[in-house]
Formats: C-alpha cells, structure tokens, sequence
C-alpha cells in the first residue's frame, strides 16, 4: 500500500453563532508508507481540523478522505473504528490517558480491544522500552506531564500501527521533556515503520520530518519536500 493516507480536495465547513466558518478549504495531501510529515502553519489555520478529518475523527463536508485505501465516506461510524482499530494511533498535546487506569493498564487497553493475547506484559514491555518500566503501577495523576507523555506514546505504538497522528505532542512539555519525547517519537516511529502526520509548532520537531506542509487559512501547501508526492 504505497499511500495510507490520501486526501482529495476535502473542505470542512462548521455553523457558529456568527455563520459558517470554512475550516479546510480545498485540501490535497497524501503520506507514503513510512513517511514522516510535519504540518505546521499559524494558530486557527485548521491543522487540527485536518487530523480530526484524515483519522475519521470529523466528516469533510466535501471531498473525499482515503485511509488504507478505503474511502472513509463510505464507512459507518463503527466500520471507520474497525479500519482504524490496530492501525492508526493518536497522541495529543493533552496526553487523554484514563485516569482511573495504570500506566500498564492505559497501555494495554487498545490491545485489549483488539483482542490480543499478552496485552499486559507487551504493555510492560513498552513501558520499558518508554524509559518507565518502574513506573507501570503508577496512575496518571502521579506521573509527571513528559512521564504521562511517554505512556501516551507507548498506548499509540503497542498495536504497531500503520499511521501515527500526533497533535502537538510536546506542546504541553518543558524544553527538556519536549526533546525527550520527540526522540523517542522518531525514534519509535522509524523503528516500526509507521508513518506519521504530526501538527507542531516547534522547528526542531518539523525540521526531522522527511516533508514539511504549511497550513495557512485553511489550505496547505509545501514548505520542503525530501520524498516525491
Ligand atoms: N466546532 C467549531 N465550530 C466553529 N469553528 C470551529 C470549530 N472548531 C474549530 N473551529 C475554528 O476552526 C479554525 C481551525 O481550528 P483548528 O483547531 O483546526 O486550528 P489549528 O491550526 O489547529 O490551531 P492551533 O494551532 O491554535 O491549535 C479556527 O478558526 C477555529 O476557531
């Protein structure tokens, strides 16, 4: 599958009190397998709105959003949870672990429910490999913000997922945090072959990404480009 991702001429159009506001106005972009693409652009510009779109989070209003060659338009609501289930992972800014939950347990619950065996100790395993293998019976409210960052990293690859999408994950963290989670997110993500769309504002982060798009006022276009497409 040389494109897991493939969006064609997608607009998101939302109602306000103050009228219809167009969020994505006409948006072309692709992610080859593998490849790692960075999405930046100004506050309010719809980088947000774009993963809502191409994780089948949020329907276009027009256009057409192609995840593992299905269009996603044709799927219910439970049939994009199942193309997605094992295949896609999310990490936000705002980590969104369970908080009644241990690091372990957040970990093992997206393989829970993809009904795999030994969801536990993978979880452990990947807490190691998170650098908090001490930490796995710990709960959120007793992790630090980069610590909790880290489980949110090992919740999105325990299932080795396809495509990662991650919303200005060091968003939240100190500089230092920040560049520990960030190495660990490439570094992970390489290692899995997993391609990943990530949204930041942070140089540093788009810099490592093979490509660089700019959002700008609902539309997107090329900053650099290191692979074809
Ligand atoms: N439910 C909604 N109804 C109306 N407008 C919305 C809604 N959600 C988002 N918007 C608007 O859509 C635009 C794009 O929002 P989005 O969150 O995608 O931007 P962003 O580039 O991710 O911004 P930031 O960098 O600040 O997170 C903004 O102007 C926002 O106010």
């Amino acid at each position: 599958m040389p494109h897991p991702l493939v969006l064609d001429s997608v607009t998101l159009d939302l109602s306000s009190q103050a009228g219809v506001v167009h969020i994505l106005r006409g948006v072309d972009f692709s992610v080859h397998s593998g490849e790692t693409v960075a999405v930046i652009g100004p506050s309010g510009s719809g980088k947000s709105s774009l993963i809502a779109v191409a994780a089948g989070l949020e329907k276009p209003s027009s256009g057409r959003v192609t995840l593992f060659d299905r269009d996603l338009g044709t799927l219910s609501e439970d049939g994009r949870a199942r193309l997605c289930r094992g295949r896609v992972g999310l990490v936000f800014q705002n980590f969104h672990l369970l908080p009644n939950m241990t690091a372990r347990e957040n970990v093992a619950a997206p393989m829970e429910l993809a009904g795999r065996a030994n969801a536990m100790a993978e979880a452990e395993e990947w807490l190691e490999r998170v650098g908090l293998g001490a930490r796995k019976t710990h709960y959120p409210h007793q992790l630090s913000g980069g610590e909790q960052q880290r489980v949110a990293l090992a919740r999105a690859l325990v299932v080795r997922p396809d495509l990662l999408f991650a919303d200005e994950p060091t968003g939240n963290l100190d500089a230092e945090n920040g560049v520990r989670v960030a190495d660990l997110m490439f570094d992970l993500v390489r290692e899995t072959g997993a391609a990943m769309v990530l949204v930041t504002h942070d140089d540093r982060l788009s810099l490592r990404a093979d490509r660089t798009l700019r959002m700008l006022d609902g539309r997107m276009s090329a900053v650099s480009s290191g692979v074809a497409g």
